[in-house]
């Protein structure tokens, strides 16, 4: 097996990683709906959007990591947790 291969699978193997903690972060939905249930808290909390950027944004620094495409990264895995959320309580996904 040649160079790139071998790369190209470990590439693999780190997007098969990435999508396991996708999945594992939408499917807190789930928990996060129920507590938000109990607490009556909005689906989309705003306060909470901004922290989690900002906590990306931060560690892209750290990493030298392109703050904007995290920034885009970050904004669409919360708009995954939000859509699941909203899914499972019924809402689908109207805006
Ligand atoms: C998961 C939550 O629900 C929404 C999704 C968030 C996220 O994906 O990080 C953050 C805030 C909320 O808009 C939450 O409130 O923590």
């Amino acid at each position: 097996m040649n160079e790139l291969e071998d790369i190209r699978r470990e590439i693999e193997e780190i997007d098969r990683e990435i999508l396991a903690l996708i999945d594992r972060r939408v499917n807190m939905a789930e928990r996060v709906l129920e507590s938000k249930r109990i607490n009556g808290t909005s689906i989309n909390d705003q306060k909470q959007n901004e922290v989690v950027i900002n906590r990306a944004l931060n560690a892209a620094t750290e990493l030298n990591l392109d703050p904007g495409s995290i920034k885009a990264i970050f904004e669409v895995l919360i708009r995954m947790s939000i859509e699941r959320q909203n899914e499972l309580s019924g809402k689908g996904r109207l805006p």
